[in-house]
């Protein structure tokens, strides 16, 4: 950051083979990063609907077929890509609904940094373009046992680039499957306490007997890393924060009925007999004080999880990309680029500055 990047345009409208004459069958572009070139193509002159990706390493002379993360462009005519901070490259496709057209190809960020260090093989990772109110962050919340981590985790496997977990700090033990640092910062009450009053946290909670609260640094930490922040916290932590300066999204999951949500905590197998009913009970007060406090911008309702997490993606993914890149459909691809590189503020925010 700090530096505005060195941008770089290759095969701008050429809409043919770029001499690689690789196996795609479609159009393909090429970028240089360092001492390899990113190939892209897409295989649209067959019934395959993917956009595929080889790399050309200069230093060992050798091609290499990518570890392909995240949820990749869907079928489209052709593209244009454009190199952005020697990280990732900004792919722009033709023949694709104004919502769907921008793209990053991440090819050396920090979490395919990552992601190539803990695979041992080279990887990229697809991530959406997004703007305006798709940056703020995400606040989920709704009663223990509805599904907001299942939901959560479903967003952040299709969309690995594009979101990051607020990890919170709680004082409750760990699962046995749960990790410090990931899940939760697993903390001692008198620790925690002091943070509090050292104004260390956004919000913080008493929820089923223990502390949970969100840090600022959890936030920040996010954020820092280009993605959008997923906060899953009870519906008093979302009052603090709606109450905060964070302007972000407010999502509330309802179950489809008390018993269900009983019957999910039961499966779920984590709590005692009496934590579960100890949980129930204050699911009651959640649900209540969810649908009508005026709280949240969505109310979802998590009776199949499916439907759910589709009405999830377009809650926190869809308004905002609509939005900004309807003015565009009648602009030179280009100009598009350009003025999407002007305009997005994530872009401005990350590159820039
Ligand atoms: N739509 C659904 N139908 C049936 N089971 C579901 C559904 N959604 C989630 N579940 C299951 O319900 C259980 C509780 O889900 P999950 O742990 O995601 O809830 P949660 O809201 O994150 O709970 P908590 O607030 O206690 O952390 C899990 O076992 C999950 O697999
Ligand atoms: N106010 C906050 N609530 C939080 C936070 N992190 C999690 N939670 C909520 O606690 C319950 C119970 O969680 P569990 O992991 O023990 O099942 C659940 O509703 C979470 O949403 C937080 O930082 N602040």
């Amino acid at each position: 950051m700090g530096e505005a990047p060195v941008i770089y345009v290759e095969n701008l409208k050429d809409r043919f083979s770029n001499g690689f004459n690789l196996r795609f069958k479609g159009f393909e572009t090429s970028i240089d990063v360092g001492d390899k070139t990113f190939v892209i193509g897409s295989n649209n002159n067959d019934s395959i609907s993917s956009i595929e990706v080889q790399i050309y390493d200069k230093s060992k002379g050798k091609w290499v077929i990518p570890t392909v993360l995240g949820t990749e462009p869907k079928r489209y005519e052709g593209h244009s890509a454009i190199l952005l901070n020697e990280d990732r490259i900004m792919v722009i496709t033709w023949g694709s609904t104004p919502d769907d057209c921008i793209w990053f190809l991440e090819v050396d960020t920090e979490y395919v940094k990552q992601q190539k260090k803990a695979s041992g093989t080279e990887v990229v990772a697809w991530s959406k373009g997004v703007r305006g109110d798709a940056e703020k962050p995400v606040v989920i919340s709704g009663p223990s046992g509805v599904g907001k981590g299942t939901l959560i985790n479903m967003l952040m496997k299709e969309f690995p680039t594009m979101f990051g977990f607020s990890v919170s700090h709680t004082t409750r033990a760990p699962r046995s499957m749960e990790k410090n640092g990931v899940h939760y910062h697993f903390t001692e009450r008198s620790i925690m306490e002091k943070d509090i009053k050292d104004g260390k946290f956004l919000e913080f909670a008493s929820v089923h007997g223990n502390l949970y609260g969100t840090s600022t640094e959890a936030v920040e930490a996010v954020a820092d890393s280009g993605k959008r922040c997923i906060l899953d916290i009870d519906v008093q932590g979302a009052k603090s924060v709606r109450a905060s300066s964070l302007d972000a999204v407010f999502i509330f999951i309802s179950p489809p009925s008390v018993a269900k949500l009983e019957e999910r905590l039961h499966l779920r197998g984590t709590e005692t007999q009496e934590q579960i009913q100890k949980r129930l009970q204050n699911a009651k007060a959640e649900i209540e004080q969810g649908k009508s406090s005026g709280i949240f911008d969505h109310i979802l309702c998590n009776d199949h999880l499916e439907k759910c997490y589709d009405d999830l993606k377009v809650t926190s993914l869809s308004n905002s990309l609509s939005e900004c890149t309807s003015s565009f459909t009648n602009l030179d691809v280009d100009l598009v680029s350009f003025v999407f590189v002007i305009e997005t503020p994530w872009i401005r925010r990350n590159y820039l500055n």
